[in-house]
């Protein structure tokens, strides 16, 4: 079993637009409103391919019920956590060409015991799992070293704990040694203060995160597909979309594949890619199930090192987020 924690869930509403134009009205093409939130979404994709998995949601509000409502009618398995604050909704705006923009709300303050509470929901699920994902920002309130204490509580029980987050909270998590990190290639910039500019920036950003204390690094790198460096080995592999709709929740999807694969090697990460790929064919954060999930699709191979991102990320941001790495 798969159990995942998002401390920071959101409704998301994804708007279709045909370009976005500040200052503008925009009349919008069509809209949809998708339960999210990273770990929530693990466990979605999980479920649409009949993995067993567990969701902790704390929810507040009339969008929190909204939310446990959305999961309710896919059907998660999830232990939810009534909180005083509402929870967030995130807007991605797309644009025909694949393009998307995404405003991502803070969330709203967690309390102290409301954290104690989840944690210890965390704990009782944890006894049968497999894995534990902790996915996604942190709301106000919740201290960064959250993750990492997730880590440190699992490790002496043989749980390995997946961590998807960034900044402060991903530095802390990498000083506990999470069996996994999957950074995207932003995030694995900010986290490591290095521009990445080819495949071989991202093999070597990936191994400062693991000299940092990750045991393995999914890297995701959007159309340029994924790095995976693991203890003895280096993979490069990525995924042919013909009509790309939404790339969100694509890293999620892909994290869940990965897991679903045994987390190790060569099959997980053709899994990965082959999960991801399908949810960017998918609109709005739509999870793909066994119909959409084309394995024929994806390469794998040793990375070619001087291969250069279609994106590159230049300059890095400010090394802050990096002060542990
Ligand atoms: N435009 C795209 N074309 C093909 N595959 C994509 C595209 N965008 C994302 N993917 C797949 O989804 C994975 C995760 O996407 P990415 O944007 O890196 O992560 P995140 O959603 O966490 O930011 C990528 O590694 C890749 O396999
Ligand atoms: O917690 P964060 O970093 O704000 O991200 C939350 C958002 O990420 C998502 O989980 C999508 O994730 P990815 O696009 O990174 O795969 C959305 O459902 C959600 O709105």
């Amino acid at each position: 079993m798969i159990l995942t924690l998002t401390l920071n869930p959101s409704l998301d509403r994804t708007i279709e637009i045909a370009s976005l134009g500040r200052g503008a009205v925009i009349r919008a093409a069509a809209a949809r409103l998708d339960p999210g939130g990273k770990g929530v979404n693990v466990s979605r994709a999980l479920l649409a391919n009949r993995i067993a998995s567990r969701a902790v949601v704390p929810f507040g509000g009339d969008e929190g019920r909204h939310l446990v409502h959305l999961l309710f009618l896919e059907g998660l398995d999830m232990v939810t956590v009534p909180v005083t604050g509402a929870t967030r909704s995130n807007v991605t705006l797309a644009e025909p060409d694949g393009t998307v923009t995404k405003i991502n709300e803070p969330g709203t303050a967690l309390l102290p015991a409301e954290l104690d509470t989840v944690a210890v929901a965390v704990l009782a699920a944890a006894h049968s799992a497999d894995w534990v994902v902790a996915s996604g920002s942190l709301p106000p309130g919740v201290p960064a070293d959250v993750y990492a204490r997730l880590c440190r509580r699992f490790a002496g029980a043989g749980i390995n704990v997946a961590v998807d987050t960034s900044g402060p909270a991903l530095s802390y998590a990498l000083a506990a040694g999470p069996a996994l990190v999957k950074p995207n290639q932003d995030e694995l910039a900010a986290a490591t203060g290095m521009p990445l500019g080819c495949v071989g920036d991202v093999v070597e950003a990936a191994k400062k995160l693991r000299a940092a204390g990750a045991r393995a690094v999914l890297a995701s790198l959007g159309a340029d597909g994924a790095v995976l460096v693991e203890q003895d080995s280096v993979w490069y592999g990525e995924a042919t979309v013909t009509e790309p709709r939404s790339s969100v929740g694509a890293g999620d999807a892909m994290l869940a594949g990965f897991l679903a694969a045994g987390a190790r090697g060569v099959p997980a990460l053709l899994e990965a890619l082959a999960w991801g790929a399908a949810a960017v064919s998918l609109t709005g954060s739509r999870m793909p199930g066994p119909a959409h999930i084309r394995r024929e699709g994806v390469t794998i191979g040793p990375p070619d090192l001087a291969r250069r991102l279609r994106a590159p990320t230049d300059p890095p941001p400010p090394p802050s987020h990096s002060d542990l790495v």
